[in-house]
């Protein structure tokens, strides 16, 4: 990428999430994600070009140094941070405006520093020799598949968060309050429950409601996302028609309605087997296994069928995106619950000691030190500063990987083509080859801690009393929360995502 010579019309808006927009070259398989400010933050915001290229620095470091070694090489792409022209940068934010939803607009793109992280564009397939000689575009399935499993810490005082996920009571919470209009029945524990009919159910579940876990793209476009106001089976009837070429051979006599059935269930299958797959040795029979303990992988809010809950084969296969992501996201084995008084010593400390900030590493650097305290936090607490910020750090990374997404991009290949680095895998002719990443692994900020805490509340106790409505317990909690020990801004219905805050 030259940039001197950038310019706006070689590149397009490609989505976005809360922190950060996103757009695609269009020749070449590069992104730049530029980071957005809430509009009241615009106007405050005097952030220097240095400030700004230290905070991307920062998600590039924290990429590199922390997730990768937690996630693994083949699946995490770190990127570069880079300085763009204003001019470009500004161009641009005007270019792609339009194109932005609505919903996403309480948010500006940051046109003032200049700064960005340029990535590869995880939509297409990279090494892989026989896409190139391929007719049909590649295809992408983005999936923020969220928390995996049920907490199990002693100082959990709901039952219920023992129960039912995180994601099943936060639908809820979120219908209440207008973030979506229809409740999806994805449950995240059926996805990393490493049972293929359990994983198969929960992404027919992400196809019906996708929300903001699921997306699929073709040719790096988006063809299938998050639409409230849609015809569901409408979308279904366009989806399936993007997907034949791909799934069924082009003579097929099926109707429209058949082969809509049949190619959305082989679109299923080709993402569990790419979820499910170890890339080092794919076709391995004698796959190492992680195994949950029971109580912890199955949430009474699924809607799958109780037997199969209780009966099924529950653990996956070591070192798949999804152990990954899981065994990642479970660094936080203290629930909000148990980390909160950490927080507070923590917190403390800092107000008596404001330079073992510093030292504590507590808005980075994110470097190999850092690392080790995440890795090598004692298991007891031994009432030092040391386990609470090990804690603390394990907690925020665990939010991380709690918050990722995967991209499973895949392209059909000839039978004889070679597969190079590339993963094979044949649910049926023609085949396909795969790359799994994962994408969004942005530090959490330190402060995002006490948010937490709150939200925790929240979700648990509008959950409570939608299903327990006379739980008289309901009004101890309330009480609770408003001795609550945190102090701050409540970001619900008020987002206030603190982009530049050091992270
Ligand atoms: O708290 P959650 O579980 O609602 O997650 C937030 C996400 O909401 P979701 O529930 O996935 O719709 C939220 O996603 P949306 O903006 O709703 O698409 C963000 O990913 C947010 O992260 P950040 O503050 O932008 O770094 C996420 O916040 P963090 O908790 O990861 O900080
Ligand atoms: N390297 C990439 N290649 C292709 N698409 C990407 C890439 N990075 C991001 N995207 C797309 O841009 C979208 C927004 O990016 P991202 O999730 O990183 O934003 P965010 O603001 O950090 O999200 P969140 O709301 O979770 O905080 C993603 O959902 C994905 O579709």
């Amino acid at each position: 990428m030259e940039l001197d010579k950038m310019d706006e019309n070689d590149w397009k808006y490609h989505g976005e999430g809360n922190k950060s927009l996103v757009v695609s070259h269009v020749q070449h398989a590069r992104v730049l994600r530029l980071l957005k400010y809430s509009t009241e933050d615009a106007e405050n915001s005097h952030k220097t070009t240095e400030q700004a290229f230290r905070h991307i620095q920062n998600i590039v470091d924290y990429c590199q140094n922390v997730m990768k070694p937690l996630l693994g090489e083949k699946f995490v792409h770190n990127g570069e941070a880079v300085k763009l022209p204003l001019d470009f940068v500004r161009q641009l934010s005007l270019k792609v405006q339009q194109e932005r939803p609505e919903s996403r607009c309480d948010k500006v793109m940051d046109t003032l520093s200049g700064c960005a992280l340029c990535l590869p564009n995880l939509t297409q397939l990279s090494s892989c020799c026989c896409c190139s000689r391929e007719h049909r575009p590649p295809l992408c399935i983005e999936i923020k598949p969220k928390c995996g499993f049920l907490p199990a810490s002693r100082d959990i005082t709901k039952d219920i968060k023992k129960k039912v996920c995180r994601f099943c009571m936060h639908q809820h919470f979120k219908l209440a309050n207008g973030k979506w209009k229809r409740l999806s029945h994805y449950c995240p524990l059926d996805l990393f429950s490493g049972n293929k009919q359990r994983m198969s159910l929960a992404i027919k579940h992400l196809i019906e409601e996708p929300q903001n876990n699921f997306n699929i793209f073709k040719g790096g476009e988006c063809i299938y996302t998050c639409n409230d106001d849609a015809d569901v089976f409408q979308d279904l009837d366009e989806l399936a028609q993007h997907l034949r070429p791909y799934f069924l051979p082009s003579g097929s006599l099926l109707s429209r309605q058949q082969s809509s059935k049949v190619v959305l269930n082989e679109l299923i299958q080709v993402i569990v087997s790419a979820l499910l797959s170890t890339w080092d040795c794919p076709r391995s029979g004698q796959l190492r296994k992680t195994h949950l303990s029971e109580g912890r992988v199955t949430c009474e809010a699924s809607l799958l069928h109780r037997d199969l809950l209780r009966n099924g084969n529950h653990c996956l296969p070591k070192d798949c995106v999804l152990d990954k992501i899981l065994s990642t996201q479970m660094l936080d084995n203290l629930d909000i619950e148990g980390l909160s008084p950490l927080f507070k010593r923590v917190e403390q400390h800092l107000q008596m000691f404001p330079k073992e900030r510093c030292r504590l590493q507590m808005d980075g650097p994110y470097n190999a030190s850092f690392l080790e305290k995440v890795q090598n936090c004692p298991a007891e607490d031994d009432g030092s500063i040391e386990y609470a910020v090990g804690k603390v750090h394990q907690y925020r990374v665990a939010m991380t990987a709690k918050d990722c997404s995967i991209m499973v991009a895949i392209a059909t290949c000839g039978e004889d083509d070679g597969l190079d680095q590339s993963l094979e895998i044949q649910p049926m002719k023609p085949r396909f080859t795969c790359s799994v990443s994962i994408l969004d692994l942005d530090p959490k900020p330190y402060e995002s801690i006490s948010h937490q805490s709150r939200l925790d509340y929240k979700i648990v106790n509008h959950y409570l009393r939608r299903t327990q409505p006379d739980n008289q317990e309901l009004d101890n909690l309330e009480e609770l929360a408003n001795q609550s020990l945190f102090l701050g801004r409540d970001r619900d219905g008020e987002d206030c995502t603190l982009v530049f805050h050091p992270v």
